[in-house]
C-alpha cells in the first residue's frame, strides 16, 4: 500500500492545467482568470465629487466666507466653465470636479440665500474629493490565476471587461455501482439503498469549479459497467464509486482495465479509503473511489478536489492544514493515516465518538477532518492536532 501523500502525487500527475476560453463578465463569477487582464482607463477617469455640496477653488476658507454660486456639475454633467476665487459651484456626489476646485464643502456646513452661499461650519479634514485612478489606473492588473468573486466581478466590470479569460471546467463524469443502488426518489426493493454518494460527490466537485455528469448507475455486471464507462467517454476525469474491494462483486478494476486503465496504484494506507485506485483509461483521468459513503466523500476531498484545482490551473497541492487543540482523548493509531470526523468549536476540535465510514449523519455533523498519522500514539485533551476544516 501507498502512502497518502504518494497517492496525491500521482493522482495530480493524471491532470493538467486546461485550456483556456472567454466567457461573458455576467457568466464569470466562480471561474477561474486564466490570463491577467489589465484596466484599459482610469477609475474614476475625472476627480470626483464624494459629497452632495459645493465645489470651491482654495482650501483657505474659513466659517463666514461666502461664495457666488456660478453653476451645477451633477454625476454625468460636468460644468465646463472653471470657478475662481469667490465662486462656488453646486456638486453632487460622483459628479466630475470643476477646473480651478479644490475641495468640496458638503451641503450641511453652508446656508444659501439665492445665489450666494455661507460656510457655517468649520471645515472637515478631507477635501471630499476622490482623485482620478484613486481605485484603479489604466494599467493596473488583476492578476490569474484566480478564483473570480462577486467583487472581483464589479471590479471587471469597472474596468470596462466585457469578456473575461476563464480555463474550461473540468468536465467529471460520476459512476456509481452495484445492484443494490437505486436513485433518489425511486423506490428501492426492501434489499436496495440510495445512491447517496454521486450525488454528494457532484455537489463537491460543482462548487469547486468543475461541471460533472451523473451517469446511469451501473450494476455489478462487466455489460454494465462496461456499458457506463463507455459513457463517460469524452470527460476529462472518470470518478466510479464502489466495487473497489476484493468482493466477489468488487468488477471496477478488472472492468476498467479491460477497457484500456493504465493503473497508477490501488491501496492506500488511509482510513476511510484504502480501495482506492487511480490511472488513467484513454485521455481520462480515472480514480476509483471506495463504495462506503464516507469513504467516498473523503477521498473526494482529499484527492480530487487537488485534482480540480490542477485542471483549473490553480495551485494544487496536499489540503491546508491547521494546528488546533484536541477536546477529549483519542487512542492510538493503527497503521493508516486516518482522516477522522470531527467538529471544531471555539479553537478546539472533538473528534466525533462514531467513525463508522458508512455514517453520512457523522459527516454531515462535522465541519473537519483530523489528520492521524499513521502510528500516532494515543492524545490527550489538551494536545496539538492536524485538522482540515471542510
Ligand atoms: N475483506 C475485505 N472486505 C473489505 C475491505 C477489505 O480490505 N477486505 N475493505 C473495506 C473497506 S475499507 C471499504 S471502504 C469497502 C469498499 O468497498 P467497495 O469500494 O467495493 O464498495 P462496495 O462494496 O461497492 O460498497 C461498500 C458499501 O457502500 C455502499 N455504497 C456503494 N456505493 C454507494 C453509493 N453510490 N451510494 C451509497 N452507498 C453506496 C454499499 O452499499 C456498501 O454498503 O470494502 C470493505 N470491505
Ligand atoms: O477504507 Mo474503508 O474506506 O475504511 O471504509
Amino acid at each position: 500500500m501507498i502512502s497518502v501523500a504518494e497517492a496525491l502525487e500521482a493522482v495530480l500527475a493524471l491532470g493538467a492545467p486546461l485550456d483556456i476560453e472567454e466567457v461573458d463578465l455576467a457568466e464569470a463569477d466562480g471561474r477561474i482568470l486564466a490570463q491577467d487582464v489589465q484596466a484599459n482607463r482610469d477609475q474614476p477617469p475625472f476627480a470626483a465629487s464624494a459629497m452632495d455640496g459645493y465645489a470651491v477653488p482654495s482650501t483657505d476658507i474659513k466659517p463666514g466666507d461666502t461664495f457666488k454660486v456660478i453653476g451645477e456639475a451633477a454625476a454625468g454633467h460636468r460644468f465646463d466653465r472653471s470657478v475662481s476665487a469667490g465662486e462656488a459651484v453646486r456638486i453632487f456626489t460622483g459628479a466630475p470636479l470643476p477646473d480651478g476646485a479644490h475641495r468640496v464643502v458638503i451641503q450641511e456646513d453652508t446656508t444659501r440665500e439665492g445665489d450666494v452661499i455661507t460656510l457655517t461650519d468649520p471645515l472637515d479634514s478631507g477635501h471630499h474629493i476622490r482623485p482620478a485612478g484613486g481605485d484603479f489606473k489604466r494599467g493596473d492588473k488583476m492578476e490569474s490565476p484566480r478564483l473570480l468573486s462577486p467583487a472581483d466581478i464589479a471590479l471587471l466590470a469597472s474596468m470596462n471587461i466585457a469578456r473575461v479569460p476563464v480555463r474550461r471546467r473540468p468536465v467529471v463524469a460520476i459512476i456509481a455501482t452495484g445492484d443494490e443502488l437505486v436513485s433518489v426518489g425511486e423506490t428501492p426493493r426492501d434489499d436496495q439503498i440510495i445512491a447517496s454518494n454521486s450525488l454528494g460527490l457532484a455537489a463537491m466537485f460543482r462548487r469547486a469549479g468543475a461541471e460533472t455528469r451523473v451517469l446511469p448507475i451501473a450494476k455489478d455486471t462487466v455489460s454494465s459497467l462496461e456499458m457506463a464507462l463507455t459513457l463517460s467517454e469524452g470527460a476529462d476525469l472518470l470518478v466510479t464509486i464502489g466495487g473497489a474491494s476484493v468482493g466477489d462483486y468488487d468488477i471496477v478494476a478488472e472492468v476498467a482495465s479491460g477497457v484500456g486503465l493504465e493503473r497508477e496504484f490501488y491501496k492506500v494506507a488511509m482510513r476511510p479509503g484504502k480501495p482506492l485506485m487511480a490511472g488513467r483509461i484513454g485521455d481520462r483521468a480515472m480514480v476509483g473511489l471506495p463504495g462506503n459513503p464516507v469513504s467516498s466523500m473523503v477521498c473526494g476531498e482529499i484527492f480530487i478536489l487537488p485534482l480540480l484545482s490542477k485542471f483549473l490551473g490553480m495551485p494544487s497541492g496536499p489540503r491546508a492544514r491547521i494546528e488546533m487543540p484536541l477536546q477529549g482523548a483519542l487512542s492510538k493509531n493503527g497503521p493508516r493515516e486516518h482522516y477522522m470526523r470531527g467538529v471544531i468549536t471555539n479553537g478546539a476540535v472533538s473528534v466525533a465518538r462514531r467513525q463508522d465510514s458508512s455514517l453520512l449523519t457523522v459527516l454531515a455533523q462535522a465541519n473537519a477532518l483530523v489528520v492521524r498519522p499513521p502510528h500516532a500514539p494515543a492524545c490527550d485533551s489538551g494536545d496539538v492536532v492536524e485538522v482540515i476544516p471542510l
